[in-house]
């Protein structure tokens, strides 16, 4: 099979930052996907539906701007603080813009200071959620700084995230950019309306790729990369057809000059590549059939949202990724950046 069409894709899970840097990148990811979950963790973070309506804005004139595929819709997020309110989430629900509510654990991840340190005072938030069906969109790691880095999405999932759960069985709940085969285990056990996204690089990708021949901040993201079996784990869930497995790029741009650093911030940049690079994973895998209920149908049929109509063609053809592209005043170093890809997307 060396072309495969498939209903266009949505990305379920995706940074775009803001002003110029935001004009970089918004094209590669409106070129593939139809729709994409837009993470709201700027600084200061997104957290009301006006500041969502006013950064779909700067997204919307950003795309003008980049002349990128105008069909291109940003689905937009809040996100949760000590300080959201019910009041909040029935402002969302009743809003076209805003889909879904990020849960960043305070100090997990990139931008997530103004997170949250403990769950239960936002029971009477997550009831709402509950509610009025928001999904509640979940970075799964331990703060406690005395687990190991590489244990901290399996301590979240087992601890806090199955106690939330247990209170609220009725909450839509996503749990982001899973990395192990702990999480892909706990999912499978929920019911229905507990979902996952997987990004392409945890697919592609172990930890023995920070390592190569030397120390490589380019693959450091969070969570962090994980050991060999539980890459095989992810790529089992993503190419089995359980659409509580969905796609989720998690493409997280930061400057070459933040990213090879003493200090290295932590994401991945995979938008200029995102559905080929999925390609290649689904294809390793012998499952490439599996693409595209992984890609288009399961994300929008958890949202409750439209499948895409129109659809976009792959072609098996390896292509030069460039080493770096713009990326506002400075550059960003992508995925596989002086490399080839195997898959092209046609037109
Ligand atoms: N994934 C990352 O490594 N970084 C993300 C934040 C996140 O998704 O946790 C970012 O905003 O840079
Ligand atoms: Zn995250
Ligand atoms: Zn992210």
């Amino acid at each position: 099979m060396d072309t495969l069409t498939l209903l266009r894709p949505d990305d379920w899970h995706l940074h775009l930052r803001d002003g110029d840097r935001l004009c970089s990148v918004v094209a590669d990811t409106a070129a593939r996907f139809g729709r994409a979950v837009v993470m709201p963790n700027l600084k200061p973070p997104v957290t009301t539906v006006a500041q969502a309506q006013d950064y779909k804005a700067r997204i919307v004139a950003a795309m003008d701007r980049s002349k990128a595929r105008a069909d291109f819709t940003p689905l937009m997020t809040l996100y949760l603080t000590e300080g959201t309110t019910p009041a909040e989430v029935k402002a969302l629900a009743a809003s076209e813009e805003v889909h879904a509510i990020k849960l960043y654990p305070a100090g997990a991840t990139t931008n997530s200071e103004a997170g949250v340190t403990g769950l239960d005072p936002l029971d009477p938030v997550f009831e709402a959620m509950a509610e009025h069906g928001v999904p509640l969109l979940i970075h799964g790691e331990s703060t406690d700084h005395h687990v190991d880095v590489f244990d901290r999405e399996a301590r979240f999932v087992e601890g806090p995230l199955d106690r939330l759960r247990a209170r609220h069985p009725a909450l839509k709940i996503v749990l982001e950019h899973i990395t192990t085969a702990d999480a892909v285990a706990w999912v499978r056990a929920q019911a229905r309306n507990t979902g996952a996204t997987i990004t392409a690089h945890h697919l592609l990708l172990n930890r023995n790729a920070i390592f190569q021949g030397g120390l490589r901040p380019d693959f450091y993201c969070l969570p962090v990369l994980k050991r060999e079996r539980h890459r095989v784990a992810l790529v089992e869930a993503a190419t089995s057809g359980d659409a509580r497995f969905f796609l989720g790029t998690d493409s997280a741009p930061h400057p070459t000059t933040a990213k090879h650093s003493a200090c290295g911030c932590a994401g991945i940049y995979t938008a200029h590549a995102a559905i080929e690079l999925y390609a290649e994973a689904f294809e390793d895998a012998g499952a490439l059939d599996r693409l595209e209920g992984f890609a288009s149908c399961f994300g929008p049929d958890f949202y409750g949202l439209p499948r895409n109509t129109d659809t976009i063609t792959l072609v098996r053809e390896d292509w030069a990724v460039p080493e770096t592209l713009d990326f506002g005043e400075g550059a960003l170093t992508p995925l596989r950046g002086g490399e080839t890809v195997r898959w092209r997307v046609q037109g």
